[in-house]
């Protein structure tokens, strides 16, 4: 079981702005720069500083936005192998696309959704779509597993924030998905909402492949694996474990103090 993202490229034209309203400068900006990596099964924390290009890699990971150039391969099946890329999206044709789409649960970073449909309705039309065998049963044990059971018949656009993220949470996981990207996955979470995502995140370091972009040091601890980027590209990626081994506390958060450090010390001297 693998990603490979292969000199993948990624560039905002647009002055546009972004879920924060926060205004970009009319010029290109870089999402993902010749960005060249591969992660196996387990738990990933995508790592960097603000604007490194983390979430542009999840989006562009989750097929929900289209490298300029590059290419994304998943093998997540046993001599199965599914690709994005720009040609790729350019062939039209939804069914290789959604079949891929389909593996991938993506929880974005604004854990809201204007969907008019109820709790229960949106998942048991998402199991649907996602042509589960038991929809009804797949949505109920979404609402129990959630605590959702309050909120049933609520329309999803008017839940409250903590509900509201759970909901997020549990839509990516609805068709039980073998790839489980989220983006700052505590954000907007509750109490309940944050127990049951450390739950969750214990069961996957042997069942997929999970990245998790978070500028929270905490949450890192979790993961097996590192990504460090910079600037759109990978800059470092390894075993957590060996990586923290170098910082005399050996947590994430040393090391990744120690990395901004030679970041710094090295534009210095450019
Ligand atoms: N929609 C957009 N239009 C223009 N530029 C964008 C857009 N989204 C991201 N960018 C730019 O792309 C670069 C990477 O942004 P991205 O949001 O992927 O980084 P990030 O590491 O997730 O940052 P943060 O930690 O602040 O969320 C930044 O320079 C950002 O300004």
């Amino acid at each position: 079981m693998r990603i490979e993202w292969s000199h993948v490229n990624k560039r905002y034209q647009d002055s546009v702005t972004d879920y924060r309203h926060r205004p970009y400068n009319q010029e290109a900006q870089t999402g993902l720069l010749d960005f060249t990596a591969s992660v196996r099964r387990g738990i990933t924390a995508v790592l960097g500083p603000e604007g490194a290009g983390k979430t542009t890699l999840l989006r562009v990971t989750a097929a929900s936005l289209v490298p300029d150039d590059g290419r994304i391969t998943y093998q997540t099946r046993q001599n199965e192998v599914q690709v994005w890329s720009r040609s790729v999206a350019a062939m039209g044709g939804a069914s290789p696309v959604d079949s891929l789409r389909r593996r991938i649960g993506y929880v974005p970073r604004k854990k809201r959704s204007r969907q008019e449909l109820t709790v229960e309705e949106s998942f048991h039309y998402l199991a649907r779509f996602c042509r589960l065998p038991r929809p009804r049963i797949r949505a109920a044990e979404l609402i129990a597993k959630w605590g959702l059971a309050g909120y049933r018949k609520h329309p999803v656009k008017d839940l409250p924030d903590g509900p509201s993220a759970r909901y997020i949470m549990a839509r990516s996981l609805v068709a039980d998905p073998v790839v489980w990207l989220l983006d700052e996955p505590a954000e907007g979470l509750d109490e309940l909402g944050w127990e049951l995502f450390c739950e969750e995140v214990a069961e996957r370091h042997a069942k997929g492949i999970t990245l998790i972009a978070t500028n929270d040091l905490k949450i890192a601890e979790a993961a097996d694996v590192l990504l460090l980027m910079e600037n759109g590209t990978c800059r470092r990626l390894g075993q957590r474990k060996l990586l923290t081994a170098g910082v005399p506390d050996g947590t994430v958060s040393s090391w990744y103090k120690t990395m901004q450090t030679f970041s710094a010390a090295r534009s210095r001297t450019k």
